[in-house]
């Protein structure tokens, strides 16, 4: 590394035991790869201190905004973010130095007396602010000819799941990485299978940040970096740009790769995005060789865009200032 300064490199974190976890494991990495101490510098967010919906302070990139002002400040040398709380747009002094290898994408039900979706009682009611969530587990139930209710919380995932172990609501939805990464895995009902509920763009992987000036650090963290991952995750979030959604909207996305015989042969992208209500939603999936850019990965993402617009998504995203 050109960086020859032996002082530890600060890593900038949210104080959730969520962020903690994940800059943890980062910053062990790090440590193996530089050899340098690696410190964790604790940043208090927007989104951390708010008590109001995401949707109502302006989506998930609240979360990210302290942690990229102490970037740009010179605070830190690095950040870690779950990639599914970062906006669309990439800032220019700010480099996406790493998407490390994605862990499991899906959403999980965590629900009492370890029941299904399948097996909710008629009107349970189910714990979620995410309209993306809404949406999908609202038409999951008209499919099956049930009524549930969605139920808007917030608050991090122990909050979340004390809903249910309180017994103040029958079920809710979570990330199935969060939950692993906090060690909470065991207390998992049913993973939701992406046929029934496509998580967020870049659910499951995180992205490590640094400044654009600091190239040796960049190439660096450059070795954390999964080409699969970052491809498919490109391909998501460029669904999502194309779709003019904010990163509360009711957008849900995954790009995996097909495999014949241990060979990854091809890339398929899936995208849904609804009314909450879960009346109406359009849901598409394109398949194609897997991109060998992030220009190609994007132009995916605008296809199968183009392809649901065309269904008339644009007509279901009036619902993201709500
Ligand atoms: N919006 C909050 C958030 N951001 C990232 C995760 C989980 C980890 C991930 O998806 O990478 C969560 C919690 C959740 O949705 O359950």
């Amino acid at each position: 590394m050109n960086d020859t300064s032996s002082r530890p490199l600060r890593l900038g974190t949210r104080r959730s035991k969520l962020a903690m976890a994940q800059s943890g494991q980062v910053a062990q990495a790090v440590q193996q790869l530089t050899g340098r101490p690696v410190e964790l510098v604790e940043i208090t967010t927007y989104g951390d201190v708010s008590r109001e919906s995401l949707a109502q302070i302006g989506g998930t990139g609240v979360f990210v905004s302290a942690l990229r002002d102490a970037l740009l400040a010179g605070e830190i040398d690095f950040a870690v973010h779950s990639l599914k709380d970062l906006p669309t747009k990439q800032p220019e002094e700010l480099a996406l130095a790493a998407i490390p290898p994605r862990e499991d994408p899906r959403d999980v039900l965590i629900a009492r007396d370890g029941l299904t979706f399948e097996t909710l009682p008629e009107g349970a009611r189910i714990g979620t602010g995410s309209p993306r969530r809404m949406a999908q587990l609202n038409a999951w139930a008209r499919e099956l000819g049930k009524n549930i209710e969605t139920v808007p919380i917030r608050g991090n995932i122990d909050t979340r799941i004390g809903f249910v172990t309180k017994g103040e609501l029958d079920a809710v939805v979570l990330a199935a990485a969060g939950l692993s990464r906090i060690g909470r895995s065991a207390e998992v009902s049913q993973f939701l299978e992406p046929d029934a509920v496509l998580p967020a763009p870049g659910q499951g992987a995180l992205a490590i940040e640094c400044a654009m000036t600091n190239a040796p650090l960049a190439a660096t963290l450059a070795e954390l970096d999964d080409p699969y991952t970052r491809v498919a995750v490109t391909a998501e979030r460029s669904l999502l740009a194309a779709l003019e959604a904010g990163c509360s909207a009711p957008v849900g996305a995954l790009a995996d790769l097909l495999v014949d015989e241990q060979v990854v042969t091809e890339m398929r992208l899936r995208g849904v995005v609804g009314t909450t209500d879960g009346k109406t939603l359009v849901q598409l999936s394109i398949t194609g060789p897997v991109p060998s850019s992030s220009e190609e990965a994007v132009a995916m993402g605008r296809d199968l865009a183009a392809a649901m617009l065309d269904k008339g998504a644009a007509g279901l995203m009036g619902e993201r200032a709500l």
